[in-house]
């Protein structure tokens, strides 16, 4: 088997962080239900932006993919073409997979769902509730994928939890101001994932659609609105800023540029959780800049920034003392089961780190060690071991290292840029 050798080595430099998937999952959607024409630009072709770029074009919408610089431009025409062959292949996105069903269900009468990995079991049952409350007509493999969905979304009250992905309810907001009538979500427990919702009334802002927020209990959606096309340019991803920003503080110096100050993104809170730490981080000219530090433990709750959690409890197995990351349920719901990937990888380097059903309780510790660890065929486990590597007494021998494609293709480019060394490694040679 093929590994990737990754040296201890600390990380310095400059890095452009890469166009933010989120805000991009919601440009492409709401640029696709848009009458006129859209021009998205700073696009990463992930292969979760592929597979929504893939699912709009099957429900109508013509878009070409340009090479722009280091990223992407796309073009964009909704509701372009024919919607014949109505399967949706998600690969392993969630979001894809969540946020495109009640559009089908309003544009094409449902369709058939695809997916991939830990996709294919990820949860749904939130729609179903609604499925069959509203007589729509939905035929799965023991609730897992493929889904085969008939019916249509009529306009009206949504009652659905919040407590297991913000997911369905951004879903519902690309879709309901669609139909004809008016309609509310209300959401019947605690809102989780805040920031993701922010995030979605705002690009729908941006779009000319209004979703009125009452204090994320109730979202009322007047039907009937129009999407209007635009030129919208996606901003820099919080989320994989904050590997760089651990980078930083386990290596010399990192400066990131292309982040919004003013981003509605959640996981801009990184900034917080790392001042919290002692971290050296700083804001110059705009840039994000974060100097070697000796960080201390602290309590970290992860309800509303699940994403950041892997490389957090990296950060906490290296500082001083003790680091809590509470209400982490699900994470378990994510590409791998987060709590016990990053567990399982980081206690194979030596790390100290108790595992309890919505928590880990990590007491940091000096150093690493190297040797063989795996991804988990999960994004955030690869990078978050790769920034670790920088603490380890010897290399890092990583399994899975390609599933950053799933949303961060350039991540071994933009960290070798920065110091960093990484190369291809028979498994089985010596270290
Ligand atoms: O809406 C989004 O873009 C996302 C929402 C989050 O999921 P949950 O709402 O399930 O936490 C996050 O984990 C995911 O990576 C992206
Ligand atoms: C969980 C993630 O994405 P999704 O839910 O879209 O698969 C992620 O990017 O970490």
């Amino acid at each position: 088997m093929i590994a990737l050798k990754i040296q201890n080595k600390k990380l310095n430099g400059e890095v452009l962080v890469p166009p933010s998937k989120s805000d991009a999952h919601r440009a492409i959607i709401c640029a696709s239900l848009s009458k006129g024409k859209s021009e998205i630009f700073n696009v990463d072709i992930s292969k979760d932006i592929l597979s929504t770029i893939e699912g709009m074009r099957k429900l109508g919408a013509k878009i070409n993919i340009l090479e722009d610089n280091k990223y992407y431009k796309l073009e964009i025409e909704g509701f372009k073409n024919n919607n014949e062959n109505s399967e949706i292949t998600c690969r392993e996105s969630g979001s894809t997979l969540r946020f495109l069903i009640p559009i089908a269900l309003v544009i094409n009468n449902g369709g058939k769902f695809t997916g991939e990995g830990k996709l294919i079991e990820r949860p749904l049952g939130v729609y179903y509730d609604i499925f069959n409350k509203m007589g729509i007509k939905f035929e799965n493999r023991d609730g897992k994928l493929p889904l085969d969905l008939k019916g249509n979304l009529k306009s009206g009250e949504y009652c659905l939890r919040g407590d297991v992905s913000s997911q369905f309810i951004t879903g519902l907001m690309f879709a309901l101001p669609l139909i004809e009538g008016d309609s509310v979500i209300k959401v019947t427990t605690e809102l989780q994932s805040k920031g993701y919702v922010n995030l979605t009334i705002k690009v729908l802002k941006d779009f000319g659609v209004e979703v009125i927020n009452k204090d994320y209990k109730e979202f009322i959606i007047k039907g009937k609105q129009k999407y209007s096309g635009r030129k919208y340019f996606v901003e820099g991803d919080y989320s994989q800023s904050a590997f760089w920003i651990a980078g930083g503080i386990l290596g010399e110096k990192i400066r990131m540029k292309s982040l919004s100050r003013d981003s509605v993104q959640g996981d801009k809170i990184i900034e917080e959780i790392v001042k919290d730490m002692n971290g050296n981080i700083k804001n110059i000219e705009g840039d994000i800049v974060v100097e070697e530090s000796k960080t201390i433990g602290t309590t970290i709750d992860v309800s509303e920034c699940p994403d950041l959690a892997p490389i957090l409890t990296v950060l906490g197995a290296v500082s001083e003392g003790t680091t809590r990351i509470i209400n982490g349920e699900r994470l378990r719901m994510k590409e791998s089961d987060r709590l016990t990937s990053i567990t399982s990888e980081l206690k194979k380097l030596g790390a100290n780190i108790e595992e309890g059903y919505d928590n880990l309780t990590i007491k940091g510790v000096k150093y690493l060690n190297g040797g063989v660890v795996d991804s988990w065929n999960d994004h955030r486990i690869a990078m978050a071991l790769a920034i670790a590597s920088a603490k380890c007494k010897e290399p890092l021998i990583l399994t899975g290292w390609k599933s950053v494609e799933k949303s961060y293709p350039k991540f071994w480019e933009d960290y070798r840029s920065l110091g960093g060394e990484a190369f291809e490694w028979k498994l089985g040679k010596e270290l």
